[in-house]
């Protein structure tokens, strides 16, 4: 084929008028030849689906049939084709049957009309799919076999996907080209798709340097920011300043990238909270819903959209001013391929990692975990472990300033280091990242000299089941595992070269003692026998065995709340905790060796897991005693009176009221309680500026220690010690066994129960929360002998104070300033009670007040 009749298609067809790239124009003139098999490796954006679009019109009376990953991305290729008029149609499980009987005889015709037929490797794998082949290949009516995004070849086909493995066997009765198409092949996988797709036909390959010079590449860290938020949005409208005058659809645009459905979610609120037009996207939404936002997005109705990594994928958005990373991204491929989405109209656009240790913590703990699924089959081992390695690659990235940022990439692709010069932050800056970096791990230290960090809660969290979503978004990505062994031993070289580095830093010490960093942790972990943790089990550090408590106890949760009905649920968050406390320890005790350790707790992870599954209580949790509260602090008697609350409903409504519940431990929390509510009102009274004997006794109470003393006597009335104790044990031990019956019977209930599943929006949680200081709030009126009328006389309903508490507190929740979900509800619900009689003015002055005086909440916080 001469180049006139391939710039006519080109102009004629395509609308362009030159080629974008000299390599583009080789590739489709070496494919228009038809002689060999061809590989194309260049960088998103480039033009790749060009390279065989044009040759397949231009093959005037053949078929080119096209495997794609996705029907998505099948369906966005398809639109563009009729849009330029030329036919192409797709073969696959969603095609009407009018339309594909149309088709099939199209196809069995003698000159198909049909230019392009896009298949997933799947249908390939079909019998109507391997008749429609074979007929094609006996009449010779193939122009081309054409496997688009060829890295899933290497990426899926050893995994989930066999039948990429396949696409190779077609050519045994098939002699047309070959041609593979891709952005993100490595060396490894260049070789593996070259072998897989058996390409021996005399293979020529056009590939690009992967360096992208109009993209500029930097990193910032989350936890040095005082608002990350704020940031963000600077940056946003940074990237986004004016381009009036321009259509809507070709206006400047971004997206942000997150690790979890929930973080988009949140993301999403709260840019446009601030004024920045933002949807969010992620495989959770509806069908429908997520096609609309795309196209929104797409549209210029919302410049920014905040997506999980199923976003992009045949995305053609020439207009991408950035892209940023909120968290880590997954491996370098991933990230060049998500930050390649950017400026692929060759001007100049920004790609930004905002960093957070937190996140990549908890990447690597499921890194770790899907690895440890992986054990059995070598070729999933390796691939688990490949993931391991690519990911750590960008969090050294991300926690280092020693190399360009660009050389990332080059190195995964087997390229020399490009001529950044200033096309990322570090070649631009070096020293000021470098100092940036250093106060990063500084800030790190500090964190977790403060609240340990393996226990500070992770950002997904605090929407219930945001792990788990990022698990699954991340195994809807890719199901790859990774080597926990590896994990735990870059933990302890981290944690331990972080705490050296700080101790450093604040006495100018050259060294620290091994036990003192145990030390450090030891006084702040949740284990048991902390201390002797590195003595008993040779290897093991404190970090692993909190980062399994971690994980247990989030499993353990999940058991409970999905095998257990939610009317029978007399266990919180914590005394699920303490139970994986307990079942940890008693793994340590009888182990004596790292692998033995490892081994038990794996087992015991997947035998949890395994109950949630079946839907049974795990049988631990179903005999766990909760432990006895300390009652030291607001937070304990609220937990305390909320089980109240929830075992007297259940055994009022049961038959045969057992009396002396009615009587027991719990009742003495809610007297003191009342005298917690009752103190808790003072303090709000000296606020509001009540004076006389009332604020003298306000002041006598600011001593802890009396304070504490009052809380036990109020608790335990004037009875001796030995009494008090006895009493506490015989109403744990019926406590015990009401809990055990009742588990039980919901055993039995839970068989017919449909699951429950655990997507929380914040928005129920307020909800149930607000239900909750209703009804606590109510009750407490009744037991104050408080009249109805003085109900009706408060200028706010309960419902109305409970939800403008929650509403004033919601800022600093999310800005990370309690120091968990309980602590937030607990706190509210205090305020709440406490400000009854409140208006809505005074309640806002209040909870203002508070929040200024208290940048960090916690469960001691006094009010
Ligand atoms: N010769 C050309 N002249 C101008 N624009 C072109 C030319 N060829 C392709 N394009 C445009 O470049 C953009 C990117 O093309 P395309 O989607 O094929 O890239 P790609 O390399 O396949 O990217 P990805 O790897 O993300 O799928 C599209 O908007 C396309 O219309």
């Amino acid at each position: 084929m001469d180049e006139d009749a391939i710039l006519r298609g080109l102009k004629d067809t395509f609308k362009f008028d030159t080629f974008k790239s000299n390599l583009q124009k080789q590739a489709i003139e070496e494919i228009c030849k038809s002689k060999n098999d061809v590989l194309v490796s260049m960088p998103t954006g480039s033009g790749k689906s060009l390279c065989y679009q044009l040759p397949a019109v231009l093959h005037g009376d053949k078929t080119t049939i096209v495997f794609s990953p996705l029907l998505a991305l099948i369906k966005d290729q398809i639109d563009h084709l009729v849009a330029l008029k030329v036919r192409a149609a797709s073969l696959n499980s969603k095609t009407l049957k009018a339309e594909r009987d149309a088709l099939l005889s199209d196809l069995k015709s003698k000159k198909p009309a049909t230019r392009l037929l896009y298949v997933t490797p799947e249908q390939a794998a079909t019998n109507t799919f391997k008749n429609l082949f074979e007929n094609l290949t006996k009449f010779d009516k193939i122009a081309y076999i054409v496997v688009d995004e060829a890295h899933c070849v290497s990426q899926w086909g050893h995994d989930f996907r066999p039948d990429y493995l396949k696409l190779g066997l077609l050519r045994a009765n098939c002699s047309v080209p070959y041609l593979a198409l891709t952005a993100t092949a490595g060396a490894d996988v260049t070789k593996d798709i070259i072998s897989s797709l058996n390409l021996t036909n005399n293979l020529k390959v056009f590939k690009t340097s992967c360096f992208r010079s109009n993209l500029f590449y930097d990193v910032f860290y989350q936890n040095m920011m005082e608002d990350p938020y704020i940031h963000l949005k600077m940056f946003i409208n940074k990237c986004l300043k004016d381009d009036d005058g321009v259509k809507k659809e070709d206006k400047a645009c971004g997206i942000v990238y997150c690790r979890t459905r929930e973080q988009t979610e949140v993301l999403a609120n709260k840019l446009s909270n601030l004024g920045v037009k933002t949807k969010c996207y992620h495989a959770g939404l509806k069908n429908k819903e997520r096609l609309q936002c795309q196209e929104d997005w797409q549209n210029g109705e919302y410049p920014v959209i905040c997506a999980t990594i199923s976003f992009g994928m045949g995305v053609d958005k020439s207009t991408v001013r950035f892209v940023v990373h909120w968290g880590v991204p997954k491996d370098p491929a991933s990230f060049y391929q998500e930050s390649g989405r950017a400026g692929r109209d060759g001007k100049p656009s920004r790609c930004r990692i905002y960093y957070s240790r937190t996140d990549a913590k908890a990447t690597e703990f499921h890194l770790a975990h899907d690895h440890s699924k992986a054990m059995d089959k070598e070729a999933r081992r390796i691939k688990a472990e490949n993931a391991i390695k690519g990911f750590k690659k960008v969090v050294e990235l991300c926690e280092n300033a020693n190399e360009c940022r660009h050389k990332l990439f080059s190195d995964h692709f087997g390229e020399p280091p490009p001529k950044c010069v200033d096309k990322c932050d570090i070649c631009k800056n070096k020293k000021a990242v470098e100092k940036m970096v250093e106060e990063f791990h500084a800030k790190c230290i500090e964190y977790s000299s403060k609240g340990f960090s393996l226990r500070g809660s992770d950002y997904a969290d605090m929407y219930g089941g945001g792990r788990k979503g990022a698990s699954d978004e991340y195994k809807e990505y890719d199901s790859e595992g990774c080597n926990g062994f590896e994990r735990e031993q870059q933990a302890k070289k981290e944690s331990n070269a972080l705490i050296q580095k700080q101790f450093a830093l604040r006495r100018g010490a050259q060294e620290v003692s091994q036990k003192t960093i145990e030390k450090l942790f030891s006084e702040r972990s949740r284990v048991s026998a902390a201390a002797s943790t590195s003595s008993k089990v040779k290897g093991l550090t404190l970090a692993t065995r909190e980062q399994y408590l971690s994980k247990i106890a989030e499993l353990l949760w999940d058991n409970y709340k999905n095998c257990v009905d939610e009317e029978d649920q007399v266990m919180d968050k914590k005394d699920v905790e303490d139970c994986g406390v307990d079942m940890e320890y008693s793994v340590f005790t009888v182990n004596t060796t790292m692998t033995m350790y490892r081994n038990s707790i794996a087992k015991m992870i997947s035998a949890i897991k395994r109950c949630t599954g079946d839907r049974i209580v795990y049988e631990t949790l179903l005999t766990f005693t909760p432990k006895p509260a300390k009652y030291e602090t607001l937070g304990d008697l609220f937990r305390n009176i909320e089980k109240e609350h929830k075992s007297k409903d259940r055994t009022d409504s049961a038959e045969g009221v057992d009396v002396n519940r009615k009587s027991g431990a719990f009742q003495t929390a809610r007297q003191v309680l009342e005298g917690n509510g009752a103190r808790g009102q003072r303090k709000i009274d000296e606020f509001f500026g009540k004076n006389g004997s009332e604020e003298s006794e306000v002041k006598a109470d600011d001593n802890m220690g009396e304070k504490k003393n009052r809380d036990l006597k109020s608790l335990f009335g004037d009875e001796s010690e030995d009494e008090e104790a006895k009493k506490v044990d015989t109403n744990v031990e019926h406590d015990r066994k009401d809990r055990k019956r009742r588990h039980e019977d919901a055993k039995h209930k839970r068989q017919e129960k449909k699951q429950k599943t655990g997507e929380s929006s914040i928005d129920k949680e307020y909800e149930k929360f607000v239900e909750s200081v209703e009804s606590n709030g109510e009750k407490k009126s009744e037991q104050n002998g408080e009249s109805s009328n003085k109900i009706r006389r408060n200028k706010l309903k309960k419902t109305e104070i409970g939800n403008l508490v929650v509403k004033l507190l919601t800022p600093a929740y999310v800005e990370r300033r309690f120091e968990s979900r309980d602590t937030f509800k607990s706190t509210a619900r205090n305020i709440s009670h406490a400000l009854i009689d409140k208006d809505e003015n005074e309640i806002k002055e209040y909870v203002e007040n508070f929040l200024k005086k208290n940048d960090e909440i916690t469960s001691q916080t006094v009010l």
